[in-house]
């Protein structure tokens, strides 16, 4: 499915052109099972995705969106071709690197927020830093700085479920940079928010990439974000068939 473009306002100011992509596809194949059963998930994917840039990456359910991300992410080995994330083929680390690098370079933010229940929102943003090994108190003045960037500044010693939808998704996104990787992947971030919260949380999304030059991956099936991105990837079949430039972008890429 190829979504129709409008004309897009644009408010943030504009990024210097990117340098070097923060990550690079070439020729990713991935396959899941052998045999009659084999399924192709991807069929040679090439895609760079720039420093300070917001790609969509849209199309059909069971095009290979998923597929895709796990593998930039290297939470899924690809059967062919490369991947590289900050210029590093990650594929090709060891186990135990791939996941330390993974987890100081890439942020997440989900559908489902992925909140733990039983901590604050002041302590599920600190999580990513208390596993990087960051002293509480620093990991807490950190993470109460970005829930104040947020917009949670006064929410910060409620549990998740004292917490609106829209609130819980700024305390992942809080969650996702407060370590400040250099790309954030966000799978489906607005499909279970109302459309003004959507609206807000992109937004979001999109000042706090940006002023500090971080790549975001945003998988979406929510035509009404789209005006948010800088690229739109359309997907069909395990393969990109069209990239679409939002008009109005800063990037020459
Ligand atoms: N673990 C798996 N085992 C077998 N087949 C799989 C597996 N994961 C995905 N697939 C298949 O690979 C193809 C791509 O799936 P993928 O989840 O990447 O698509 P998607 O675009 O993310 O779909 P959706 O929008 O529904 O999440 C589909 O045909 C799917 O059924």
């Amino acid at each position: 499915m190829v979504f129709a473009l409008a004309a897009y306002r644009r408010e943030e100011p504009a990024m210097p052109p990117p340098s070097s992509p923060a990550v690079r596809c070439q020729r990713i194949v991935k396959y899941y099972g052998t045999g009659d059963t084999r399924v192709v998930a991807l069929r040679g994917i090439d895609l760079d995705v720039y420093k300070g840039e917001l790609l969509m990456l849209v199309g059909p359910s069971g095009c290979g969106k998923t597929s895709l991300i796990s593998v930039i992410a290297a939470l899924l080995e690809s059967d062919e071709g490369d991947c590289h994330l900050l210029g590093e083929n990650i594929q090709r680390m060891e186990l135990e690197a791939r996941t330390v690098f993974r987890g100081r370079h890439v942020g997440f933010v989900f559908q489902a927020f992925n909140l733990l229940p039983t901590l604050s929102a002041l302590d599920n943003v600190a999580v990513p830093l208390l596993i990087h090994g960051l002293p509480r108190s620093l990991a807490e003045t950190k993470a109460g700085a970005l829930l104040e960037r947020v917009g949670l500044a006064g929410h910060a010693h409620l549990l998740p479920s004292q917490l609106s939808g829209g609130q819980q998704q700024r305390v992942a996104i809080a969650r996702a940079l407060v370590h400040e990787p250099d790309l954030v992947i966000c799978d489906e971030p607005t499909s279970s928010l109302d459309h003004a919260t959507g609206h807000s949380i992109m937004q979001l999304l999109r000042e706090l990439a940006r002023t500090q030059g971080r790549a975001l991956i945003v998988v979406t099936h929510d035509p009404r974000i789209l005006e948010f991105a800088d690229r739109i990837a359309h997907m069909d079949d395990g393969r990109i068939v069209d990239v679409t430039r939002v008009p109005g972008t800063s990037h020459e890429i």
